[in-house]
């Protein structure tokens, strides 16, 4: 029996879900075993697979976000492009049998798959229903809707709104709702040199400094920069309505919250488009690592043919809330009458089918990770009042295209 492992950072209930997944695949044939090992979030995994491939120890699976991902693809030889590691194992591969929206996020510029799309989200609006009908308003479905409301909300005793990760909400999928460019050459996809981000913007100073405002008026809470800081706020009903990923709705239904719950579309400014374009996908793709045995990599083959199976693809889409990534599953989803149940379960899937346009396709820029890590000390201080908006995205700028270039060194 040929044993591999799969490294992720999927915590608390995704982790459950996970480790079900993959007792299910060992439980399926007689050849292969996969061990699931939590890493610690999706930075810290990302970290350590660098550091195990240096070594000569890396998992043959790993986890790797969104913002990780263009990293990875550029690092030539550290992973097997996973349409080539199916297509020699003898597995059927055609592209067009994943949804349009994830189809393409992973690939390198030639069209072809290099990680497997695993967990893919969107960032929505949940809203607590009880909330909301206490002051007597409407969920929003733009920011212009969200500033009319957010006083009543307040006023009804509840902090209007939260949020779960600035740059992602705030800054990546602000671009693609509004079709706004998000770096030169494509947004990156033609190729990592001269490639510059598009960060220091009109529509992106106005954003934050209405964000500013809300804060200071108390319309908007703002606990840190981590991914749990700000959820827990709506989870306790104290805030009325969180941004965060579609990937949170098995967790927020495990929880058995003692109100009732929604979501929706994440909010654009009506001012910018009268219609908000679709987000990009988000969460995070499995990649094969570089230097294992065939035997190994038959095994990978052989789990990322069960992982998008329908059958898994809708078990996974139903306990976590992470979209469907084939056709094939979504119409399952569909038969099996999951959305009439619950309605919020189709909020992140219909979002990415919204209008596209030149500039709602994701972005592929390298250290990106690196670049978050720099939206999130600077927007924090101009939230904290620390530093003025036209500083804090002039230093975002001007970091992070000293990034880029660093990286476009790396890749050639
Ligand atoms: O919380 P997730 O898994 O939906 O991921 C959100 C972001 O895309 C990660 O960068």
């Amino acid at each position: 029996e040929t044993e591999i492992t799969w490294w992720h950072g999927m915590g608390g209930h995704l982790g459950d879900v996970v480790n079900q997944i993959a007792a299910g695949f060992n439980e399926s044939q007689d050849d292969y075993t996969i061990t699931p090992v939590f890493k610690g979030s999706y930075e810290e995994t990302l970290t350590a697979a660098i550091a195990a491939f240096r070594a000569g120890e890396q998992p043959n699976i790993v986890q790797v976000f969104d913002a990780g991902a263009a990293t990875v693809i550029g690092a030539k030889g550290a992973t097997i492009p996973v349409q080539d590691l199916l297509t020699q194992n003898g597995v059927d591969f055609d592209i067009e049998d994943y949804i349009a929206g994830v189809r393409y996020f992973y690939a390198d510029s030639d069209g072809k798959m290099i990680g497997m799309p695993f967990n893919s989200s969107s960032p929505v609006l949940y809203y607590n229903i009880d909330a909301l009908a206490a002051a007597g308003v409407e969920a929003p479905a733009t920011y212009e809707e969200f500033e009319a409301a957010a006083p009543a909300i307040k006023d009804a005793g509840y902090v209007p709104l939260v949020q779960t990760h600035l740059p992602w909400e705030f800054v990546e999928n602000f671009h693609s709702r509004h079709n706004l460019p998000f770096a030169t050459n494509n947004n990156g996809y033609d190729g990592a040199e001269g490639t510059e981000i598009l960060i220091n913007s009109e529509e992106m100073a106005m954003h934050f400094t209405k964000v500013k405002e809300w804060l200071d008026a108390g319309l908007f809470g703002f606990h840190g920069t981590s991914w749990d800081d700000n959820q827990a706020h709506f989870n306790d009903g104290s805030a009325a309505m969180y941004i965060g990923s579609s990937g949170d709705f098995g967790g927020l239904t495990a929880m058995d919250l003692p109100f009732e719950w929604a979501s929706t579309y994440l909010p654009h400014w009506a001012s910018i488009t009268e219609e908000g374009y679709q987000s990009f996908i988000g969460g995070a793709s499995l990649f094969a690592m570089a230097g294992k045995s065939d035997e190994e990599n038959a095994a990978s083959a052989a789990f990322f043919q069960y992982l998008t199976s329908p059958e898994v693809q809708y078990m996974w889409h139903r306990e976590t809330g992470y979209v469907p990534i084939t056709e094939a599953a979504y119409e399952l989803a569909k038969e099996d009458g999951h959305y009439e149940r619950f309605p919020a379960a189709e909020t992140g899937i219909k979002q990415l089918m919204l209008q596209s346009g030149e500039n709602t396709h994701g972005y592929r820029m390298g250290f990106y990770v690196q670049i978050r890590d720099v939206e999130n000390r600077e927007l924090s201080r101009f939230l904290n009042g620390e530093t003025s908006i036209e500083d804090a995205l002039a230093t975002i700028e001007a970091e992070g295209n000293e990034l880029l270039g660093r990286f476009a060194q790396t890749a050639n």
